[in-house]
């Protein structure tokens, strides 16, 4: 397997290494993984994270395994332990059901590792397809609030609605970013916040409540968020707080937009009441984990509902911006999304 590198993976001399997003923005580090145990771990700590990038970080492990000499029946116990390591975002189970695919091949050893690669070097330029489309529907000077990270941490290539972004600034440095913070675990304000910061794109930090009175000042003048897992009738489900900014934009008469890949697309799932919505642990709301320990500011005995999604109906969305192009509410309720629609492509 070749050399690669993007912003969050490394395979270098047939090793996977990964940047550890949970210690980002204070500490860089990076850690090997050579085995499905310390994937699945890493992958339900949020080490690795975005919807695009643990599909291909356990593709490219499922790769090295097979590069190392593991048999069949092991590599094929891999892939399916890796497909169910987080239930809401569905480009994991479709990458894992594409190597389970190359896996019968006779020649499976060489049908898995290139299945990996495409994977891979096939995100980069999903993300610059979703960038092109969704860059044209943005104005001079917009000031645009995303939620989440949806950037080059979550994906192979530039991102998807951070992408978009970023593609945007590239033409008109006068947009700026409104950055929720997106509690529990801050993935806007630790990563988002640092990749904007990297990129030298102008952005204001906030904390997820303050969102609806930006709106109302008039001072938001379009959403993009990413997605996990858009349905077949265009509900889609992302980052838990994310519902909330949709139902805030529809009443602001703000433009809402979601970017993702067209493998992210489930048109196996009729609407985004059949999406699971992964739960997470108690502590992560409580408190929180950082480099100098935990800090934790609710009772030890709290009780806590921690859904790390959420689902926003077709209803409240104006743009889907996929790399096949930009659909709007009348394309997604004639049914592009469903099997062989103009959006899936399969
Ligand atoms: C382009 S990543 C899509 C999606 O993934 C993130 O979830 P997590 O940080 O828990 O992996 C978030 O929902 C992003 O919008």
């Amino acid at each position: 397997m070749k050399d690669r590198d993007c912003l969050a993976l490394r395979v270098r001399s047939g090793r996977l290494t990964l940047l550890d997003q949970s210690r980002l923005p204070h500490v860089q580090a990076w850690f090997a993984v050579d085995d499905v145990d310390t994937l699945v771990e890493a992958i339900h700590a949020l080490r690795t994270r975005g919807a695009p990038m643990i599909a291909i970080a356990a593709a490219l492990l499922v790769a090295v395994r097979v590069e190392a000499g593991d048999d069949r029946e092991t590599v094929g116990r891999a892939i399916a332990r890796l497909r169910e390591a987080r239930p809401t975002a569905v480009n994991l189970m479709h990458a894992m059901d594409a190597l389970a695919r190359a896996l019968e091949q006779e020649d499976w050893r060489t049908a898995v590792v290139h299945n990996a690669e495409a994977l891979f070097d096939n995100d980069r330029a999903l993300c610059d397809a979703m960038a092109e489309h969704g860059a044209a529907l943005i104005g001079a000077g917009e000031r645009i609030l995303t939620h989440c990270n949806t950037g080059g941490l979550a994906t192979a290539g530039i991102g998807t609605a951070l992408g978009v972004i970023r593609r945007a600034h590239e033409r008109d440095n006068s947009i700026s970013v409104w950055v929720d913070e997106t509690r529990p675990l801050l993935q806007g304000g630790r990563l988002t916040a640092w990749e904007l910061g990297e990129l030298g794109i102008d952005y204001r930090l906030i904390t997820d409540s303050m969102a609806a009175s930006f709106m109302a000042a008039g001072e938001v003048d379009r959403v993009l968020v990413g997605a996990d897992r858009i349905a077949a009738n265009g509900d889609f489900a992302n980052k838990i707080g994310t519902y909330g900014l949709a139902v805030l934009a529809h009443h602001h008469g703000i433009p809402f937009g979601v970017v993702a890949p067209h493998t992210t697309v489930d048109a196996g799932c009729a609407t985004g009441a059949a999406i699971p919505i992964e739960q997470r642990l108690a502590a992560e709301v409580r408190g929180v984990t950082g480099a100098a320990g935990e800090l934790s500011w609710a009772p030890a005995n709290a009780t806590v509902a921690n859904p790390a999604f959420d689902v926003t109906p077709a209803e409240l969305i104006d743009h889907w911006i996929l790399d096949t192009g930009v659909f709007d509410r009348m394309e997604v309720e004639a049914g592009v999304f469903q099997f062989g629609g103009a959006a899936v492509g399969f």
